[in-house]
């Protein structure tokens, strides 16, 4: 159980996470605070989920946990003059991009995780890949993985190695988006009605990483089970192929690895 949580940026990240830990039992609703500039956001936060909600940074890095949980953009003026408030707190950055050694050089006295969730994470669907900076203990490692484990699966892995995930997991959620609303837009243009195309094309997603995942398949043993010897799938996916689905994907990464360190 965590003593006492603040959570500086009360977004879209924040929230997801907070309604989480809440939801999971990991921290009390009175054991939270969150500093958001906007007055409306912060009513509403206090409202839905019973947390104080103040537009003070300093306040919510008084806990033992501090969430930053901002925009890249306005780390510098966000955690201005936070150092000094306490020595003893766990800080965890979910921030793209922003290196621990950035992190570290903004809270020397203090254990700094730097932490790459998903969207997914609003409905314990995430998945969340952390890396510790030098004051991180084992106990307080552990304690960080429990965290995100509240919003879905962890991997730890060296921080050299963040800025792909985050180009990969991090922004995916938003590329999948686009594949089910390309896929459902096909449903429609072959004469579906637009309802049952878009819960065909979501349910075709899940099922599929789903099937991967109990499976361990290989995605292309997949592919292959799937595509009929002159057949309709292998029909679909020779068109894919001519108009560079793999390519355009793998770019995509490659894209928001580059824009990820670029923040940093
Ligand atoms: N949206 C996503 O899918 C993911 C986002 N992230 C990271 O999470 C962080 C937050 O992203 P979102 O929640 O999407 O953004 P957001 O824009 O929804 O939330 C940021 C919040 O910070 C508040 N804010 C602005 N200036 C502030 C300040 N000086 N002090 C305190 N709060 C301030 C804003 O009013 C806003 O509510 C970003 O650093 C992003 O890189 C990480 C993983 C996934
Ligand atoms: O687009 C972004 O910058 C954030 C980081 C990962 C997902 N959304």
């Amino acid at each position: 159980m965590i003593s006492s949580l603040g959570i500086i940026g009360g977004g879209v990240m924040g929230e997801a996470l907070l309604a989480r830990l809440l939801a999971q039992g990991q921290v009390a609703a009175t054991a939270v605070t969150v500093s958001e500039p906007f007055a409306a956001r912060c009513e509403f936060l206090n409202d839905r989920y019973g947390v104080r909600c103040v537009d003070d940074n300093a306040e919510a890095a008084q806990a033992d946990w501090v969430l930053l949980a901002i925009k890249p953009q306005v780390f510098d003026p966000a955690v201005a003059g936070l150092a000094d408030l306490r020595s003893d707190r766990l800080i965890l950055s979910i921030l793209a991009g922003v290196p621990l050694a950035k992190l570290e050089a903004a809270f020397p006295h203090e254990a700094v995780i730097r932490a790459m969730p998903n969207t997914p994470a609003t409905v314990g669907a995430g998945v969340t890949a952390i890396a510790a900076g030098q004051q991180v203990t084992a106990d307080q490692l552990s304690q960080a993985q429990e965290f995100f484990a509240a919003v879905g699966r962890v991997v730890t892995v060296p921080e050299s190695q963040l800025d792909a995930v985050t180009g990969l997991s991090g922004s995916g959620p938003g590329y999948v988006a686009l594949i089910v609303e390309a896929l459902s837009d096909g449903g429609v243009a072959a004469g579906l009605p637009r309802a049952i195309a878009t819960e065909l094309a979501i349910q075709t997603v899940r099922g599929t990483a789903e099937l991967l995942q109990e499976t361990g398949w290989h995605p292309g043993e997949l592919k292959d089970r799937v595509c009929s010897p002159g057949g309709t799938t292998i029909a679909g996916v020779a068109t894919l192929e001519q108009n560079g689905l793999r390519s355009a994907l793998i770019e995509a990464v490659k894209a928001a690895a580059l824009r990820s360190q670029q923040l940093g």
